[in-house]
């Protein structure tokens, strides 16, 4: 615990002051805005500017924001009683005024006076809220599904594996008590910032939950055994985590696949808190130790983070209004059979917001992560809006196919998290029904987009990679899996600026896909792997070659054909051949749905050794957003239980 407090929480600058109140401000309201005693009493003109000023932090932030009384720029923090009471009322009028909940999150003394900082939250629609996804990963048995149990059920665990039962959604799982799915679990807060999940009889009514939230939380609970780390990967990379949060049991410490998968967090640039479980059970000598074994690790050069320990409500805060810097690292330290600590962690949950900017003038860009076939409606559709905004009766195009082409699709259903609704904007998650569309023609890591995107697909694109672990070397013609939003597809290396990679190698390397034509973009993080091989990257260059225009059956055919006569003359726009051991490969399903077991990989830990300071930095230049899968339609979750 020492070592963790050796981060001084107060004393780094960035954190100093929180919210980053009043930036970005219109120009003319600058002098006003800046200064601690904007609030104390504007008038008409300067009480407009101040409303200006939140509905545009609200748009930012896709609902809601964190607003701080008692400092402004060039201040010394606080403010005299009376000011204080009068720059309080005049929030609250603020929040009146734009229909928002003002809940008081911390208030101190500070030089001059007191400071304070106010959540402002839309009060939304019965149909409408905010959604953070959050991925759940460690090692098997740090008490993931246990805490997500005890999290969204409201009940504790016995120590003996009660709370975990609730959400299991295999036999097998029932039977091992080891998750083997990415499976979706929901937690939803009111404006308030109150928990709304109200489980009746052990079942949770997800369309309620989501009527009553103002923000749901949905957890990507991801398996923590290494024979399912190939689900793991989807669910890190195709289910667009805002954040993951690393499940740690005190008393076994950083074992197993925790490097792993803090590893697979850091190479995706998704910002990671540690959760501690088990603290009730775990002797304080032991727990010391796990810490200090952690906060080595999170600030070793391969990590760079800043851990920081979440003790009470002021660490909440802190932790929580600057956490998507990503290098700060809130650890907290819970007991789910006692409950120790669990308000904190909700408490953080709630302030989370999504990485994800709400701008609806975007193009809509939406990734598949799974499909389901339901009786009576036909195939149905989940993954993220990554960007835009679906409205009913929109037209988006669906591809690529085989053929790299898109056709165009209305949009005549839009449900989120079971719940049927009108629209649905960039970072929430979505599921659609699809007319007339056969569930086998879609696979996942398709996308749906608007037409104004002019998608093309494509078989070869370039990477910037770093290799992170490799038993010998890669050369020319190495295939392995590319993991890249939910695209999820073996390719083969055909060229590359280096004649071998050795693990910490960096290199340009040119891929192609073995089986489909892909839609990918420049700047996405991609993982390459294979057993124990793993290298992580960004995608540089496309090398498109089918113009994806949205075409009918009859131009369909034709173009077929067309591109059967291509390929004849330009073997290099053709699929490869796979060679004999993919060949043997494609007996097994090529996109499991995570119930298939993964290449058992022993030493494919990332340790900080090789993910060095200066190979991340090349490696690491943006955080694309993943999509997360919830099956987000009533009958599409019952046609998931029912084919589990
Ligand atoms: N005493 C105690 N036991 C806990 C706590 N959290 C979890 N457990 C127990 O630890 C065991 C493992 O928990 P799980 O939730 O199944 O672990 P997991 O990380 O989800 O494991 P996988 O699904 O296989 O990845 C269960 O028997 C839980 O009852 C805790 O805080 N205290």
């Amino acid at each position: 615990m020492a070592a963790l407090m050796e981060v001084d929480k107060v004393n780094t600058p960035e954190l100093e002051n929180g919210g980053g109140l009043f930036d970005p401000v219109p120009e003319d309201a600058e002098v006003i805005s800046t200064s601690k005693l904007a609030l104390v009493s504007p008038n008409n003109e300067e009480f407009d500017l101040l409303l200006e000023d939140v509905t545009s932090r609200l748009m930012e932030s896709q609902g809601e924001t964190i607003y701080e009384i008692g400092t402004g720029d060039g201040d010394r923090p606080g403010l005299k009683d009376d000011d204080y009471q009068a720059s309080v009322a005049t929030l609250h009028s603020i929040a009146q005024t734009l229909d928002l909940e003002c809940v008081l999150l911390r208030e101190k003394i500070a030089e001059e006076g007191k400071v304070s900082e106010f959540l402002l939250r839309r009060k939304l629609d019965a149909e409408d809220f905010m959604e953070v996804r959050v991925a759940v990963v460690g090692n098997v048995d740090a008490g993931k599904s246990t805490l997500l149990g005890v999290l969204t059920h409201g009940e504790l665990d016995n120590g003996r594996g009660v709370a975990r039962q609730k959400l299991f959604r295999h036999k097998h799982e029932m039977e091992s008590g080891r998750t083997s799915s990415v499976g979706n679990d929901i937690l939803g807060f009111d404006a308030s910032g109150d928990v709304v999940n109200k489980p009746e009889h052990g079942h949770l009514d997800w369309i309620k939950i989501c009527e009553e939230a103002a923000k749901v939380i949905t957890f990507i609970d991801l398996a923590g055994h290494e024979r399912y780390l190939k689900t793991t990967v989807f669910g890190m990379t195709g289910h667009a985590p805002d954040f993951a949060m690393l499940m740690i049991g005190a008393n076994a410490g950083v074992i197993g696949m925790t490097k792993e998968h803090l590893g697979l967090a850091l190479a995706l640039n998704v910002p990671v808190f540690v959760v501690v479980t088990k603290i009730d059970m775990c002797p304080p000598n032991v727990l010391q130790e796990t810490l200090k074994l952690l906060t080595r690790i999170l600030k070793s050069p391969g990590c760079r983070k800043i851990p920081v320990l979440v003790q009470n409500t002021d660490d909440v805060v802190v932790t929580a209004t600057n956490f998507t810097s990503e290098r700060m690292c809130p650890v907290f330290q819970v007991s789910n059979v006692t409950g120790e600590n669990l308000n904190l962690l909700k408490m953080f949950l709630n302030l989370l917001s999504t990485r994800v900017k709400g701008d609806l003038t975007e193009p809509a860009e939406f990734q598949i992560d799974d499909t389901f076939s339901v009786p009576g409606v036909g195939t149905v559709v989940s993954g993220t809006l990554l960007q835009g905004h679906i409205k009913l009766n929109d037209t988006l195009l669906l591809g690529p196919d085989a053929l790299g082409q898109f056709m165009p699709i209305p949009i005549k259903s839009i449900h989120r998290k079971r719940m049927p609704v009108k629209e649905v904007r960039g970072g929430q998650t979505a599921s659609f029904a699809l007319k007339k569309i056969k569930r086998a023609s879609i696979r996942k890591g398709m996308v749906m987009v608007s037409p104004r995107l002019e998608p093309k697909a494509c078989w070869e694109f370039e990477g910037e990679i770093l290799v992170l672990h490799h038993p010998t070397t890669i050369s020319v013609k190495y295939q392995a899996m590319v993991h890249v939003g939910s695209v999820r597809q073996t390719a083969t290396i055909i060229t590359m600026t280096e004649e071998h990679l050795r693990t910490g190698d960096k290199a340009t390397v040119r891929f192609r896909f073995i089986k489909n034509p892909e839609y990918l973009k420049t700047d996405m993080r991609m993982v390459f792997r294979e057993g124990r091989t793993k290298a992580v990257g960004n995608i540089t260059k496309l090398f498109p070659h089918v113009s994806a225009v949205a075409q009918n059956t009859r131009h369909q055919r034709s173009a077929k054909k067309s591109q059967d006569i291509k390929h004849s003359v330009n073997p290099q726009n053709e699929p490869q051949k796979a060679s004999k051991r993919n060949r043997r490969a494609k007996k097994m399903p090529d996109f499991d749905d995570g119930e298939g077991k993964d290449t058992p990989s022993t030493t494919n830990s990332i340790t900080p050794r090789v993910m060095d300071e200066s190979s991340l930095a090349t490696c690491s230049s943006s955080s694309s957003p993943a999509p997360s899968s919830a099956p987000s339609s009533a009958a599409a979750a019952a046609a998931a239980a029912a084919a589990t």
